[in-house]
């Protein structure tokens, strides 16, 4: 197992052509990023020496201590796994602030709401406290949120108490006997960086692939080749002959081609438009031109003497009409329809197999953002619904991250995805549970339809109601929100004068000078909130304030964790009670910059996302959105992991509207774009993008093109490995590429990842630029408190 501080691992996961430290680099360009903490057992130490002046000034709403990233060789923590979760733990209870010009801190929450919170993945999650005499830390604890106990005696132990006893004796307070080094523990995490392909083999490979398919079963390989047919994206490549060694090496890869057996499908199809359809709309198009023709020539023909300006102006503007209408018309004559085939999704990805016996997923990860900017205008329960209907989606939750941008920076929108984020560990089970659809709670307890229809579980109608009630209490929290901060707050303020007033008692000032205290918005643990304060004042107005980023939910564990029937209110026995990871981001805001768009927004949630968990799709909502089809990002899969995929930048899906008009008066259903417009552009060359509910490959939104194949092979000369920075565009200058991106280099580290991890599987000759099978089975890396720094970082003002 890794440590903190030896791993290469994760700076090599992210930049497959070599590591870098992005201390330097903020040094480089004047910032400097100090990080500081209070400890759950709220005592002080001081790790590195410059910074010890800083622990008294900073002893006001937060009670610091300052710690080095990354880990010095003489402050290496811990070599053993307890340490990766406890550090976890510490990144996900912990609310992170920071800025241009501004220290980054940490600040660890005692409780981020002051609803109970039980889910062991969600941040201020309780746990057992510390047995050390004299400290009220809490316990280590895993994502069950059962103690982590490191000694076999059972002595329960927070984080930085361990760390001490480590330390300075090696010994465990409870039993007196020495730690083990190793810990003993059955879940794994990541040694090792990504496994990329040696160089040269994936071709004899893809070789015996073809080989392989000709087995009885219809064979859309040789269907495509030998037919005029196109299956997905763009046209049939058709491989020359010498292109391929003949030499088929079995084994390769220790067995990870084994889905490979059956013939190659496709993932995705083009379905004609029936000729009865199409055929007569056309002759309408064709007709109109004729007659479109026959008209103009008309009127240029026939002026006005009398008002020929009249005449000309009008001319013209029919001109401009009819060439207009053209353009509108010419693609409506081949619109295309596509369909998705989950099935093969499935059989490629996820399918059990024995080297991957849990079936752990192959897909790429997805990056989910929500935008929010007022929680007035933009009600919290709305917003909140929208993040539900995320954390449901049907995609394998280890690779899923949520986050939602607030450009309100306001403590009512934190608490309420908070509390969605508690709420969803019921909400999210019970989804999986009785396939439930839509997953917006607020939809779907609206739906007009007898909820029982096609639920075959016993308990559904138990659970359903059992549901409803949790997600009305859920309902009354959430609205009474507003009403919970402000008077949280006036009573922290009345303390405050309380205090002050003693204070100038004391000191003998003259009581009848006016007070001046400020009127700060006060978090449920009882610290300022960083964000906006409900009496605006310096560094907490709406246009500014500092960095804001909070892991609510930490990334899961990469297999299955099946509930019980014990630790809930529903039966959750053998579903997957794992959540998405879930982080709330609030940008930087300073004055004299202008950051009230959402397209900002977007840019600051691509950045902090790239650090976190970087992955190579991102799906974007508004915060009154949410997705209708829990299986819609499996079906954005099946178009970007089929081949001719790695050319796809985004898939725009459609977007409807609800409870405005059932009858559709006022065309809110948006069926002539959507249905009309998109399909026709999308047989021309790509439907646009309308702003929201589409997936983007993080890779184009960085601008770059895709990889192209004459260019790259004098690099690395494979097509199945990861590139590197050279070959990401000729003229690009490697060294300023982290520039080029605002100096992070972690940032610049994290788009060649992206690249590779994009690329739909080489499992098939005409796939140019694909990853091996298997390469996205890799767990993710746990979060640590440098990575978390280094994404404040990247979303302040500079
Ligand atoms: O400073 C800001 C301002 C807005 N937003 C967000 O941007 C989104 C769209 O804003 P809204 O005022 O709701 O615009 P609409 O006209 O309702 O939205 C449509 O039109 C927008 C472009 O005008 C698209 O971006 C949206 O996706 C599309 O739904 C919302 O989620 C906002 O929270 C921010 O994040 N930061
Ligand atoms: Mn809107």
């Amino acid at each position: 197992m890794a440590s903190l501080s030896s791993q290469p691992s994760k700076k090599a996961m992210r930049s497959p052509a070599g590591s870098s430290n992005s201390q330097s680099n903020r040094g480089s360009s004047g910032q400097t990023v100090k990080f500081a903490r209070r400890t759950s057992s709220g005592r002080y130490v001081n790790l590195s020496r410059e910074d010890l002046d800083l622990s008294g000034e900073m002893s006001g709403d937060y009670m610091n201590y300052t710690v080095h990233i990354p880990p010095t060789p003489d402050n290496q923590p811990m070599d053993s796994s307890v340490a990766v979760k406890a550090e976890e733990q510490y990144v996900s209870n912990s609310l992170f602030t920071g800025g241009f010009n501004s220290v980054t801190r940490a600040h660890l929450m005692d409780k981020v709401i002051d609803s109970e919170v039980t889910h062991p993945q969600m941040a201020g999650a309780k746990g057992s406290s510390c047995s050390m005499p004299s400290c009220d830390g809490k316990a280590m604890k895993d994502e069950r949120g059962q103690d982590v106990v490191p000694c076999e005696c059972r002595f329960k132990i927070c984080r930085d108490c361990f760390l001490d006893a480590q330390k300075e004796t090696g010994l465990c307070p409870g039993c007196k006997e020495p730690y083990k080094t190793e810990f003993d523990d059955d879940r794994d995490y990541p040694s090792r960086a990504l496994p990329l392909p040696a160089p040269g083999k994936e071709d004899a490979n893809n070789m015996t692939m073809m080989k392989r398919n000709q087995n009885g079963e219809f064979d859309h390989n040789r269907w495509l080749f030998e037919t005029k047919g196109t299956y997905g994206y763009g046209n049939a490549f058709w491989p020359q002959d010498d292109m391929y060694g003949d030499d088929g090496d079995e084994g390769f890869h220790g067995g990870m081609m084994e889905n490979t057996d059956k013939p190659w499908k496709p993932l995705s199809r083009k379905t004609p438009i029936p000729a009865g359809i199409i055929s007569p709309y056309r002759l309408l198009i064709v007709v109109r031109l004729v007659v479109l023709v026959f008209f103009l020539n008309w009127r240029v023909n026939h002026p006005n003497e009398e008002a020929i300006w009249l005449w000309l102006m009008s001319i013209v503007c029919e001109i401009w009409f009819a060439f207009s209408w053209i353009l509108d018309q010419i693609p409506k004559l081949t619109p295309v329809n596509r369909s998705t085939d989950l099935e093969v999704l499935h059989d490629k990805f996820d399918m059990p197999s024995p080297s991957n016996p849990t079936g752990r997923s192959d897909l790429p990860g997805v990056d989910l953002f929500v935008s929010t900017a007022d929680p007035e205008k933009e009600p919290p329960l709305v917003t909140a619904n929208t993040i539900l209907s995320i954390l449901a989606v049907d995609y394998p939750v280890e690779k899923l991250a949520c986050y939602i941008s607030d450009d309100g920076g306001a403590l009512l929108t934190f608490e309420a995805m908070a509390e969605a984020a508690s709420f969803a560990d019921l909400w999210v089970p019970f989804c999986r549970k009785h396939n439930i659809e839509p997953r917006n709670p607020d939809s779907y307890f609206a739906l007009k339809i007898d909820p029982t229809k096609n639920k075959s579980r016993p308990d559904f109608v138990k659970d359903r109601r059992r549901i409803k009630r949790e997600y009305d209490e859920f309902k009354v929290r959430i609205n009474g929100l507003p009403d919970s901060i402000r008077r949280r707050s006036d009573a922290f303020n009345a303390r405050e004068e309380m205090k002050m007033l003693k204070h100038m008692r004391e000191s003998g000032a003259d009581p009848m000078e006016p007070l001046k205290v400020q009127k700060a918005t006060w978090m449920a643990d009882g610290t300022h909130w960083p964000g906006t304060w409900a009496v605006s004042s310096r560094e907490h107005a709406k246009g500014d304030h500092a960095g804001i980023l909070q892991v609510m939910l930490k990334p899961p564990s990469c297999d299955p964790l099946l509930g019980g029937t014990d630790d809930n209110i529903l039966d959750f026995t053998d579903v997957d009670i794992r959540l998405p990871m879930f982080v709330y981001m609030s940008r930087e805001k300073r004055q004299g910059y202008d950051h009230n768009k959402k397209a900002g927004a977007m840019n600051a949630l691509v950045r902090a996302s790239a650090i976190l968990s970087n992955g190579p799709f991102i799906l974007n909502l508004d915060c009154d959105h949410y997705i209708y089809n829990c299986k819609a990002i499996r079906e954005g899969m099946c178009f970007m992991m089929d081949r001719g995929g790695e050319n796809l930048c985004y898939i725009q899906f459609p977007q409807r509207f609800e409870g405005i008009d059932p009858s559709d008066r006022y065309a809110n259903h948006n069926t002539v774009f959507f249905d009309g417009n998109m399909r026709a552009l999308d047989g021309v060359q790509g439907p646009v993008y309308v702003g929201t509910g589409c997936m983007f490959r993080r890779f184009a939104l960085y601008g770059f093109d895709p990889p192209q194949p004459d260019k790259i092979t004098q690099g690395n000369g494979s097509e199945t490995q990861a590139l590197e920075a050279k070959e990401l565009d000729p003229e690009l200058d490697v060294n300023l590429l982290p520039k080029r991106f605002g100096n992070s280099t972690m940032l610049a580290d994290s788009i060649l990842v992206a690249e590779f991890q994009g690329r739909p599987l080489a499992d098939h000759p005409a796939v140019k630029f694909g990853r091996p099978p298997g390469a996205l089975r890799v767990p993710r890396e746990p979060l640590d408190a440098t990575t978390v720094a280094e994404a404040v970082s990247v979303i302040s003002c500079w």
